[in-house]
């Protein structure tokens, strides 16, 4: 036979070249490196979690975006040093782009803003839930992606912002049962920051950069920080005025240091009567040293801790208005934080609040007869109509086989479709937590 002749369709005749022309290459069954996979008992914990952070956004009136995890290189370019940015997965594509995986969310959502300008009503009220990644030498074998929830108000300059984006955190908390006890808020602005800087007319340009460096405080060694804010242009003087000015504590004791008029401490001042209002006031505390490690923040930053002191920061926020407007928009004002799926369940796990989330099915239905397995599929699917979850038997097996299925999947009942019973249109049920079993007509089956 010619092998390529056309009652063929082209095919070769007697010989078949084999399916797989390659040699198979055995693969690293491995996600790559800092990456993880979701099998399932892990992914319904991920659903569970980012369930709970949808259901909060909602419940604060917020509506739900999303954005490419590759953006533009250019998105996430800043000259103050952060780590974010000596970290960014970045390459060239085969169009000559210089592009990145998102090493966060915000620049995303300032593009989407300005992409939609006079087209959407201010304030926007906006949430995310994304993967985030990161390229860092694995020599300290810490993970290159994780997925951040990110709330955003765009729009609002007044401080009652940051106290709405603060109690979505507290509800957020509470909803999973951590208390006050167990987390609280250190909150800072930097403008208290902007104020020690004006003093000593440390140029404002500087500003991010200062603050890339203090947010490195009790993370590197402190001579460490006072060699880099002196390479930075500052005077021993104004260095050791700023790191005292940062070791306060208490918002009585800020005002004593900048006086009452300010604008700083009337923000602050302001952010605390409302968590009073809300209910929040024992999460919260002044910390003047708060700074975040995001160059664009412009005013009140705050970060979410653990009060036993084991873990990072579980989230983090603040206003930065000047974003939008270095992405040559309008000065939009903005707030938002970001808040990672990791350290959070590693809180969990430490309080014993993971949730126990294993598979459940309402029904398993198996035919008993290979004849019948139409019967079976008929079945399924009524019930299926009915909104039941059905795990169907596709295969001849053993009974021992169908009950072992059943338990591991954990199914409520057991559907048997045999010979006599559909003769007479019904089917075998048995409830697998009490052993009771009966017969009942199919279209009565619910
Ligand atoms: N920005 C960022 C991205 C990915 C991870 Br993991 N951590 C931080």
């Amino acid at each position: 036979v010619n092998p390529s002749s056309s009652e063929n369709g082209g095919r070769s005749g007697g010989f078949m070249p084999s399916p797989i022309t390659e040699t198979p290459q055995k693969v690293d069954v491995n996600p790559p490196k800092g990456t993880r996979d979701f099998p399932p008992e892990d992914m319904r914990l991920r659903s569970w979690l980012f369930q709970n952070f949808r259901e909060v956004s909602q419940l604060f009136g917020f509506e739900e975006v999303d954005f490419p995890v590759l953006e533009s290189e250019a998105l996430f370019i800043r000259k103050a040093g952060e780590e974010i940015r000596d970290q960014l997965y970045c390459f060239e594509d085969r169009g000559n782009r210089r592009v990145a995986l998102r090493p966060e969310l915000t620049p995303s959502l300032a593009r989407l803003v300005l992409q939609k300008g006079k087209s959407v009503s201010l304030p926007l009220k906006w949430f995310a839930i994304g993967q985030c990644w990161r390229y860092e030498r694995m020599t300290r074998g810490r993970r290159r992606e994780h997925y951040q929830w990110n709330m955003d108000i765009i729009g609002v300059p007044e401080v009652t912002a940051e106290a709405e984006l603060i109690s979505a955190i507290v509800t957020f908390f509470k909803k999973l049962g951590i208390t006050e006890a167990d987390v609280g808020f250190r909150v800072s602005s930097r403008k208290v920051l902007q104020e020690v800087l004006r003093c000593y007319n440390v140029p404002e340009e500087l500003f991010g950069r200062v603050c890339i460096v203090i947010d490195k405080l009790e993370k590197i060694p402190l001579d460490e920080i006072k060699k880099e804010l002196k390479s930075v242009g500052m005077s021993d003087e104004a260095i050791e005025e700023l790191l005292e000015v940062l070791s306060i504590k208490s918002l009585a004791k800020l005002e004593e240091r900048l006086g009452t008029s300010g604008q700083v401490v009337g923000e602050l001042k302001q952010l605390f009567a409302l968590a009073e209002k809300f209910g929040y006031s024992e999460w919260i505390q002044f910390d003047a040293s708060i700074v975040r490690g995001l160059a664009y923040y412009t005013g009140i930053v705050f970060e979410g801790f653990d009060r036993q002191g084991k873990l990072r920061a579980i989230c983090g926020g603040g206003r930065y208005d000047r974003l939008l407007s270095t992405f040559g928009g309008d000065d939009i004002p903005a707030c938002g934080f970001g808040f990672g799926d990791a350290v959070i369940v590693e809180l969990l796990k430490e309080k014993n609040l993971l949730p126990e989330l294993g598979l459940e099915v309402d029904n398993i239905v198996c035919s008993l007869d290979p004849e019948l397995q139409g019967a079976a599929a008929l079945v399924a699917s009524t019930l299926r109509g009915k909104g039941q979850s059905v795990d169907l038997v596709l295969e001849s097996k053993p009974m021992k086989w169908v009950f072992k299925r059943a338990a591991r999947i954990n199914s409520r009942r057991l559907i048997l479709i045999g010979k006599s019973e559909w003769e007479r249109s019904t089917v075998a049920v048995k409830i697998l937590s009490t052993g009771e079993q009966y017969e009942v007509k199919v279209d009565e089956l619910d």
